[in-house]
This record gives structure tokens, C-alpha cells and sequence, in this order.
């Protein structure tokens, strides 16, 4: 049974089996299910990787699908806000969705900044081994500060924005992710890199 988040079960409700299983749906895909992690400040690039590596693997005939937390906070996790606690359950709830994604057999790709080094590896946990992919956006502060598409650097550093991730709340780098990209890179150039890693994986097939 998988990982259980830490929360308590009620002693009522029982595992039910079903037929189909999730190596069924994977051969269905010609594919197995991973979720691509992506962790990084904001405006490291993630969601532009995310976006690029699914449009590859889409044009590639594979079942993906994007979690942007962004999106994802229109929806789904609209009652959370920034705190420590928040982003916590933030994580936990997009964790639990990409596990259901994986179990369908689908390669899910997350952009979140996922801050915390211990809701990580709570993910990591959740999934059956080998099908957490952490990729470390790994993009100076300065760097991310100049692009500010959203003005949110600008907000937070004139104190209109608080607990804001890189100024006043923390970032804790990835020590041994699965792939350490630099995110001052061409994009396509990441995008390959990406590609190549799947392969080794063999989580595609080229
Ligand atoms: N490799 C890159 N080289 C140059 N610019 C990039 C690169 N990747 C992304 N950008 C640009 O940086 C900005 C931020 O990118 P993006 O929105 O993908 O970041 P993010 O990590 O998803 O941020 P957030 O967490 O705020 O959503 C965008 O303007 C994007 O075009
Ligand atoms: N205080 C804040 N810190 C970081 N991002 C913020 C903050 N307020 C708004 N945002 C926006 O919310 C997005 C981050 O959301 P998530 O990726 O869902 O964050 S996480 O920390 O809980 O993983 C950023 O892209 C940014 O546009």
C-alpha cells in the first residue's frame, strides 16, 4: 500500500483492489508513469520547461499531463496562501493528484517551488520507486529578480508582498536531485537534456 502522507486513516475504510492495474494502463501507453518534479524560485523557468518537455513528448505520442501551481491555485488549492502550512498542504494535495496521474499511466509534469526539502521527499514517498523525477531548476536570485514577469520581486521587495519565496521566505535546494539543470541554458538545450534522461530511465522509449 502506499505511503500515507503521515495523516491517520480511518480504521473503517479498506483498500478495495480493482482488475485493471496500473502496469495494464502503462502498456496500453507504451509507456511507464513518472512524475517530472520541477523545484526552483520563481521565475527560474519552470513552467517554460515543463511546457517545452510536454510539448516534446506529446509531438512523441506520450500521455502527459502539467500541474502548475499557478493553475493548479485557481482551482484545486484556491483556499491556500503562503505560509509554511499552506504550502505544505499545497504540496501534499498536487503530490496526491500526480499519484493518481501515475497510477493512470500518464508522465505528469509539476512546476511548483516547492520550497521544502521534507514535502520532496513526502512526494517521493508517496510513488512507487524510481517514479519521482526531481529536476532542480537551478536559477541565481539575481537572474530570477531581472526577469520578475509578474512584478512580484518588485512587490516583494518594496514590502507589498510577504513570505515571499528567495526575499523573506526559504528556499531549500534540492542536495541530490535527479537532474541539476542550469536554468540560464537554452531552453531547447534543457529540453534535451530532459529527453535523454527518460531514455536512461527507460520511462520512454526513443
Ligand atoms: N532558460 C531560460 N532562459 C531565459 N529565459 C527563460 C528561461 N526559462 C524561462 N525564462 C523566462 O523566465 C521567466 C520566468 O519563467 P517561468 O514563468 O517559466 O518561471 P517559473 O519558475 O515557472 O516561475 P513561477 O514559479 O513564478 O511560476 C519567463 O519570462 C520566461 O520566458
Ligand atoms: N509569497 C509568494 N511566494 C512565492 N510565490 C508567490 C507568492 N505570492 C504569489 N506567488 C505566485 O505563486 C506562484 C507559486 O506558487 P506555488 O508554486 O504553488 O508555490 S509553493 O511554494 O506552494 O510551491 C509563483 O509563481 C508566484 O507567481
Amino acid at each position: 500500500m502506499a505511503a500515507d502522507a503521515g495523516l491517520p486513516l480511518n480504521e473503517n475504510v479498506v483498500w478495495h483492489p480493482h482488475p485493471v492495474t496500473r502496469q495494464d494502463r502503462e502498456a496500453l501507453h507504451k509507456h511507464q508513469g513518472a512524475v517530472l518534479w520541477f523545484t526552483g524560485l520563481s521565475g527560474s523557468g519552470k513552467s517554460t520547461l515543463a511546457g517545452a518537455l510536454e510539448q516534446a513528448l506529446h509531438q512523441r505520442g506520450v500521455s502527459t499531463y502539467l500541474l502548475d501551481g499557478d493553475n493548479v491555485r485557481h482551482g484545486l488549492c484556491r483556499d491556500l496562501g503562503f505560509s509554511d502550512d499552506d504550502r505544505r498542504e499545497n504540496i501534499r494535495r498536487v503530490g496526491e493528484v500526480a499519484r493518481l496521474m501515475v497510477d493512470a499511466g500518464l508522465i505528469v509534469l509539476t512546476a511548483f517551488i516547492s520550497p521544502h526539502r521534507a514535502e520532496r521527499q513526502l512526494v517521493r514517498d508517496m510513488l512507487p520507486a524510481g517514479r519521482f523525477i526531481e529536476v532542480f531548476v537551478d536559477t541565481p536570485l539575481a537572474v530570477c529578480e531581472a526577469r520578475d514577469p509578474k512584478g512580484l520581486y518588485q512587490k516583494a521587495r518594496a514590502g507589498e508582498l510577504r513570505n515571499f519565496t528567495g526575499i523573506d521566505a526559504v528556499y531549500e535546494a534540492p542536495q541530490r536531485p535527479d537532474l541539476h539543470l542550469d536554468g540560464e541554458q537554452l531552453v531547447t538545450n534543457l529540453t534535451g537534456r530532459l529527453l535523454d534522461l527518460l531514455d536512461e530511465r527507460v520511462i520512454i522509449e526513443s
